[in-house]
């Protein structure tokens, strides 16, 4: 099934950064802040997932207890059901039976207020992620911002801690450290704030240890995230929620923001849950403990496509 033109569709175009900066954020698409209320997202079908040693932690899963692939494809139909329930329209990647890892759609794309920035898969087995992208924007008529060429690049590694101000996650392993040069000189040309973090391909993508909860509260896993990011973020008046790292080891600190204090979370990341909970957000719990033996979680399954500035 086709991806439908969507209403408020632009003029697609595959290049539309302005390469002296002020490029025009798009009108309706795109979004400011990781943490504003989530009207529209981006997930892909879990039709032909299947558990390959990707990273060290997948590598373990899959020799000690492969993932159930039907109950994988359930837990994920869970995950659609909650941002159903919180009013989130869901658009579905059309499933591609050599595309076995497109659930993951945090990577093969970035969505930025600009369009989308395609971005360069290290893996051969998500290369093609990133052709079927581009011809998903075409099809909704969201046009692109660019595409990265000078290394490979993974959107997991792209971090929009707040309005105009990207953490760009470099483990070499995924995002290269050229790819990283390409995208942050992209972003600081349009007058953004950005750090590159340079992490141990260990944890595959940024996005795994640190993660936007609200306006100033960001969940970060400290036992494995450089300190300087922590007290960068304390610098900004950011709140930490500290995940512990064996959770965090199983993607208990990739969680969703809907924004309005509602909080899409991993079940099993009771630690996370409490602390949310405890500060009133509305959580909706999803079992993805199955789903996440192939290596990604709830963030890493999530693009937004568009976020209310309010
Ligand atoms: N942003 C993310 O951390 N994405 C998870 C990707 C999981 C996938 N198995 C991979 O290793 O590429």
């Amino acid at each position: 099934m086709a991806l439908d033109r969507l209403p408020h569709a632009e003029g697609f175009s595959l290049q539309r950064r302005n390469p002296a900066g002020g490029t025009k954020p798009l009108a309706h698409w795109g979004f400011r802040n990781e943490t504003d209320p989530l009207t529209d997202v981006l997930l892909g079908s879990p039709a032909h997932l299947k558990h390959r040693a990707t990273s060290s932690l997948s590598r373990k899963h899959l020799r000690e207890a492969p993932c159930n692939i039907q109950v994988a494809q359930a837990q994920h139909a869970e995950l659609v059901a909650a941002y159903e329930h919180f009013g989130v329209k869901v658009h579905m990647l059309p499933a591609e039976p050599e595309l076995t890892m497109q659930v993951y759609t945090r990577d093969s794309s970035v969505m930025t207020p600009y369009g989308p920035v395609i971005t360069a898969m290290a893996n051969w087995w998500r290369r093609g992620e990133n052709y079927a992208a581009i011809r998903a924007y075409e099809a909704m008529g969201i046009p692109i911002y660019d595409m990265v060429t000078a290394g490979t690049f993974e959107g997991g590694d792209f971090n929009v801690i707040e309005e105009g101000c990207v953490l760009i996650g470099c483990g070499g392993a995924r995002t290269q450290e050229e790819g990283a040069r390409q995208v942050a000189g992209w972003f600081e040309k349009e007058g953004w704030e950005v750090k590159l973090a340079f992490i141990d391909e260990y944890y595959v993508h940024i996005d795994l240890m640190v993660v936007p909860v609200a306006p100033k509260l960001t969940a970060v896993c400290l036992d494995c995230t450089d300190p300087w990011i922590v007290d960068w973020l304390k610098a900004k008046g950011h709140e930490i929620i500290d995940v512990p790292f064996r959770d965090t080891m199983a993607l208990g600190c990739n969680f969703m923001s809907l924004g309005h204090d509602k909080i899409i979370a991993p079940a099993s990341s009771r630690v996370l849950i409490g602390q949310l909970k405890a500060r009133g957000f509305e959580v909706a719990a999803v079992e993805t403990d199955e789903i996440s033996k192939t290596g990604g979680g709830i963030h890493c399954m999530a693009q937004a496509l568009r976020r209310d500035a309010g």
